[in-house]
């Protein structure tokens, strides 16, 4: 099958200028290097990696914005930074931090004009809009300026404003953070509804392992710009193993707990932290029977510990 997005040889290189005001001097960043990989119509591939591995600038060149400094990259067959506008009409672009939305507009407003940006037929934008507006619940906010919209619900209309064309391929840039659990569990299930029921193809980087967990099927690892890992979760924790931790807040400071099953690797006042080897209910049964505690979290490891596992591996 012809792919929907195709990398080869991609690289991106950015001079800095450094040093002293008088002094200047300019150095090459190589911030993507010799990225290569294809991505079929309807995956949804996550594209993780450490701050600063080359993230941004990848999914730039994808959607036109910055040029390649080697190699070539195509989506849905059209060269992103020639054929910008075309591509404009066949992808959708949400970037987390930032908001295509007018912060003074309604939403209902900022919706509406994008049908001009795109040229959507007006039946099809009305319809479209329709749906959009009872999957992702939009109806109690649509009358709201940008700026007075919480994260969650801002979100949501970024995402009703980038789907407005229908496009084939969603980027997304960190599409759930900050945001609550309710918030993020509702933008995870509208995207897995989406590529189940219309086959959009969805490329997103994020820190979170629950969005990566419950959103990909495959993920794809870049460090220092290098692709380091592309295959399925199971691949990933089979290379970075990264066990669980238990939080333990203890009723008051002590020596480092010593249960079976776990390991005591920080302890700061009566907070303790134990990375777990055994079977969580076990061990947390034998740190509340043998200690006062006042409270216990088990944390999940996030993305950024298992990249980082990849790497202090090898
Ligand atoms: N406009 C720029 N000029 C110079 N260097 C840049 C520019 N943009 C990014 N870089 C550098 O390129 C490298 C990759 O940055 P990029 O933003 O792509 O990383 P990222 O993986 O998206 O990181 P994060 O998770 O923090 O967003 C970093 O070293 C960064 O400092």
């Amino acid at each position: 099958m012809a792919a929907v997005i195709e990398a080869e040889g991609l690289g991106k290189d950015y001079t800095v200028a450094e040093g002293p005001l008088l002094r200047r001097r300019r150095r090459r960043v190589s911030a993507v290097r010799d990225v290569s990989f294809r991505v079929a119509p309807g995956e949804i591939v996550g594209y993780l990696g450490p701050n600063g591995a080359g993230k941004s600038t990848t999914l730039k060149m994808l959607i036109g914005i910055l040029a390649p400094s080697t190699g070539r990259v195509r989506v849905t067959g059209l060269e992103p930074v020639r054929a910008r506008t075309r591509l404009a009409r066949r992808i959708g672009v949400v970037f987390g931090q930032r908001t295509t939305l007018w912060w003074d507009l309604p939403l209902r407003d900022s919706l509406a004009l994008t049908r001009h940006l795109y040229r959507v037929p007006r039946a099809d934008h009305a319809r479209r809009l329709a749906e959009l507006t009872e999957v992702l619940e939009l109806a109690p906010f649509l009358a709201t300026p940008v700026r007075q919209l919480s994260l969650g619900q801002r979100m949501r209309g970024d995402l009703a404003a980038a789907l407005l064309h229908a496009p084939q391929v969603l980027v997304l840039d960190e599409p759930t953070i900050g945001l609550d659990v309710v918030s993020k569990t509702a933008i995870r299930e509208f995207l897995l509804r989406l590529n189940a029921e219309r086959g959009t193809t969805i490329l997103l980087t994020t820190h979170d392992l629950g969005d990566v967990q419950r959103l990909c099927r495959r993920v794809m690892v870049i460090d220092g710009g290098r692709l380091a890992f592309d295959g399925d979760l199971t691949g990933l924790h089979a290379v970075a193993p990264s066990p669980r931790t238990l939080v333990v807040d203890l009723a008051a400071p002590a020596a480092p707990i010593a249960v079976p099953g776990a390991r005591t690797v920080r302890v700061e006042g009566p907070r303790q932290w134990l990375e777990l080897e055994g079977n969580p209910a076990r061990v947390i049964a034998q740190v509340a029977a043998d200690y006062e505690v006042a409270d216990i979290t088990l944390r999940e490891p996030d993305i950024e510990e298992v990249v980082h596992r990849i790497y202090a591996d090898r």
